[in-house]
């Protein structure tokens, strides 16, 4: 049908998604022009029924956006790329540009979150944190959970977050979405997406300290991320300046680690499979982790306290990663076989080892085909919990596991230990999820699917769909 010959044009436009390269979406736009007004009417009115059953789609969301993130765009980048958007997909909003740190997460505590079908974060990976933090909180005291009892169930988060990348880092997004593009991230909400995710809760003693989806890191990358806090005038070359000079001082933390195997995970950290959109691993996993969860409820068995692993030794670095970590500049990240969804986390332990084998091993994590375990002073685990104490601790910490595997008092020692660096430094840091925690002796759960986000996970074999249909979402 060609418009020019009407005498009486009618027409309406479809707004629709198109898969760019790398994970990118745009939105693209086709009208359809027809001369008989009633059919024209039918068409409208078919497609925007066929819209209405489509109840997985946001109508109302809470936005919060940090004004300060990243390059101090996320106001505009809100206003010129992603308000437009929610506009045209008929999404209302309510828009809070927060004041202060911590603004989002005290604000989700008071709210009516009913209102909504959703929220959105626009900053970097801090907002993100706060957001989650306000909002598990939020859901837990609804729930009357007690968050700083380590052991208790959370209670699952319905609501989805967005998160709408406008940070110096944005590895959640890129992690969940495969890129970090306002306009990508804004149609997966648009769309409804919705991707689980676990989320690791961290304690020390009986005190709740935080919550972490990406890594929780002691030795190199804490000590990478406090050197980099020092230098924040240097932006964002001051994490290369610190991972520089924290790797130049090769230092490593005595400690002792203990750690329960996810025995029912169905997939391993040395997999070659990535978790993808769909992942079947995170799929397995869940069930049968509730199944051993339905299991054990009903009394049938009760040996929590058993399985754990104990390794005493020194360590350059202790992560736990509940995600890849993939980042553009570690494109298949920590752990490339860790999932977003499965209940467990991928324990790496890097024992102590020479510069140059270090190097080697940090080099692996920005090659796409090498494995960054396969080295005899590295061990990865797929976990659901862990314990940490330091060899190393203050009389604060001399309780810190219930397991009583360390009840060494409070001692002084200088650093002999570390000729190379002269340091007196006998414990690192935490880094968890890029914010440092004060405390060194700590216990970490992971809660399978606690949160939801408006993100599907990364499609894989893009170009094969490209190719057939590039607008099928
Ligand atoms: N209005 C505000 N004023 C100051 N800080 C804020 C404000 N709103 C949010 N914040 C805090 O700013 C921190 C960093 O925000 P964000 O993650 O958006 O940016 P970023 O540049 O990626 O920072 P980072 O790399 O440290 O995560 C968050 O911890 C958040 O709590």
């Amino acid at each position: 049908m060609q418009w020019k010959h009407m005498c009486k044009p009618h027409a309406f436009t479809v707004h629709y998604v198109q898969r760019m390269k790398k994970h990118r979406w745009r939105c693209k736009a086709v009208t359809f022009w027809c001369s008989d007004e009633v059919l024209c009417c039918h068409w409208l009115q078919a497609l925007n029924d066929l819209l209405e059953q489509q109840t997985w789609r946001p109508k109302h969301l809470l936005v919060y956006i940090n004004p300060y993130g990243g390059k101090k765009k996320g106001k505009q980048i809100y206003e010129n790329k992603v308000a437009p958007l929610f506009s045209l997909a008929s999404i209302s909003t309510e828009v809070i540009v927060t004041e202060y740190a911590n603004h989002a997460r005290d604000n989700l505590y008071e709210v009516n979150l009913e209102k909504y079908d959703g929220i959105v974060c626009v900053g970097g990976d801090g907002m993100f944190s706060e957001v989650l933090h306000g909002l598990i909180g939020r859901v837990q005291k609804d729930a009357d959970v007690d968050q700083n009892n380590p052991k208790v169930p959370l209670s699952r988060c319905n609501m989805r977050i967005g998160i709408i990348p406008a940070g110096s880092t944005d590895c959640v997004c890129f992690a969940t979405v495969g890129i970090n593009d306002p306009v990508t991230s804004a149609l997966h909400i648009i769309l409804g997406d919705c991707q689980p995710l676990d989320v690791s809760s961290v304690h020390h003693k009986n005190m709740f300290l935080k919550y972490s989806v990406s890594l929780l890191g002691y030795g190199f990358y804490g000590d990478v991320l406090k050197g980099s806090e020092k230098n924040r005038w240097l932006g964002p070359a001051r994490y290369d300046f610190s991972g520089f000079k924290t790797f130049l001082s090769h230092r490593y933390y005595e400690g002792t680690v203990c750690f329960q195997p996810a025995k029912w995970a169905v997939g391993s950290p040395r997999d070659k499979v990535c978790c993808t959109f769909g992942c079947y691993i995170c799929r397995q996993s869940s069930k049968q982790l509730e199944e051993q969860q339905r299991v054990k409820t009903n009394g049938l068995e009760s040996n929590e306290k058993e399985n754990w692993t104990v390794v005493k030794g020194k360590f350059m670095a202790i992560n736990a990663a509940n995600m890849s970590c993939a980042c553009p500049r570690s494109p298949r990240g920590l752990s490339p076989a860790a999932h977003l969804a499965d209940g467990t986390a991928d324990l790496i332990l890097v024992r102590k080892c020479s510069r140059l084998d270090f190097l080697r091993h940090l080099i692996r994590h920005t090659t796409s085909n090498n494995d960054q375990f396969d080295f005899p002073f590295v061990d990865v685990h797929r976990i659901k919990s862990f314990q940490f104490t330091p060899k190393h601790f203050d009389e604060e910490d001399t309780e810190s596991t219930d397991l009583g595997i360390i009840g060494k008092k409070n001692f002084a020692q200088i650093c002999t230990d570390h000729p190379s660096c002269g340091c007196n430094q006998l414990n690192s840091v935490w880094n968890c999820d890029g914010e440092t925690l004060e405390q060194t002796a700590l216990e970490m759960r992971v809660h399978c699917q606690l949160i939801k986000l408006f993100a599907r996970g990364i499609e894989e074999s893009q170009k094969q769909e490209d190719d057939t249909n590039p607008s099928r979402v």
